[in-house]
């Protein structure tokens, strides 16, 4: 048989809103998530036994990669072997807010019930994905969607936009557990725009910003000076960061080798097109 390709695209998270810790530690949630262009892919050739293999160093190979998870729980509940070799070749940067190893994950649950043939609703691949994280049944999906609980209620909506926009990563990533936890205590920064952006589309704002702005001082910079830049109408912090998505109005490569220039010549920067 030949190699089977699946893309898993990054998200943004659009909206989030945080309702307040739950009993079981996590946050309660309102978040609008939209998929984007920049993607990693899963390369998937049948071969004797599982194995996973990746195109970059610091990717974790072992039962804890997302991608053998959902290996693991695909094989317990549908009973099949699932004895592929998968070539994960990463485009997604990591502790990035753009949820790359969740997107691998509900991509090989997407691949193997084509694969398989079992022919699963995306509601039961849902299921298993909640298993695996708070934002990997989204994934499955590969549309906007509103998610609510700790995220893995997720609901499609309809969303007929393509929105372009400069996504700029530090070198820096930011821990998603660190981000949560310091939600409660957290206080505004003078000076920083923290307000709900309105656009045709929709509402802009992300309350993990409070968090993440107090610990890593460079993104407000960054977003404070995105929203200066005649390119941009609008700047916010991607999920618990440290992405910041540039809303673009103008010439993305102009943008890009000011922010490079000016801001930080080693952050990771790439146009993409939200939904
Ligand atoms: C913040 C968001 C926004 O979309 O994404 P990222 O920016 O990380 O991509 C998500 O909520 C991340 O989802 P995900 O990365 O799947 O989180 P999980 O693995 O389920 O949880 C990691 C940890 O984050 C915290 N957590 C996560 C989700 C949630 N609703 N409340 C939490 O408090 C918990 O401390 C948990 O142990
Ligand atoms: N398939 C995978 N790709 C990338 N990272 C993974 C994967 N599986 C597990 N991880 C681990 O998850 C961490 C968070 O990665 P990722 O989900 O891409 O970022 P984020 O939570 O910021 O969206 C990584 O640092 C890595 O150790």
């Amino acid at each position: 048989m030949a190699t089977h390709k699946e893309i898993a695209r990054a998200k943004v998270n659009l909206t989030l809103r945080v309702l307040g810790k739950r009993e079981d530690g996590f946050h309660a949630l309102e978040t609008r998530m939209a998929p984007v262009s920049v993607a990693d892919e899963l390369l998937i050739t049948p071969a004797d036994a599982y194995e996973l293999v990746c195109d970059v160093e610091g990717v974790p190979l072992d039962e804890t990669n997302l991608v053998t998870m959902a290996v693991r729980i695909f094989q317990r509940e549908t009973g099949k072997d699932c004895a592929y070799r998968v070539e994960l070749v990463k485009r997604i940067p990591h502790g990035a807010g753009l949820g790359g190893g969740s997107s691998d994950a509900a991509a090989m649950l997407r691949a193997l019930n084509t694969l398989e043939g079992t022919n699963l609703p995306h509601t039961a691949l849902a299921d298993m994905a909640a298993e695996i994280g708070s934002d990997v049944a989204f994934f499955v999906f590969d549309s906007v969607c509103d998610c609510v609980g700790r995220g893995e209620l997720v609901t499609p909506v309809q969303w007929d936009y393509k929105v372009d926009a400069l996504l700029l990563k530090p070198s820096f990533g930011v821990s998603t557990p660190h981000a949560y936890q310091g939600w409660q205590q957290s206080q505004e920064i003078k000076g920083i725009d923290y307000a709900p952006q309105k656009f045709e589309w929709g509402e802009f704002f992300n309350d993990l910003e409070r968090p993440v702005y107090e610990k890593h001082r460079f993104l407000p910079e960054l977003k404070m000076w995105l929203l200066e830049q005649p390119e941009v109408a609008g700047a916010l912090m991607s999920g618990s960061g440290s992405t910041m998505i540039a809303i673009l109005q103008g010439d993305a490569e102009a943008l890009k080798q000011r922010a490079l220039k000016e801001m930080d010549p080693t952050m990771w920067v790439e146009k993409v097109v939200i939904g």
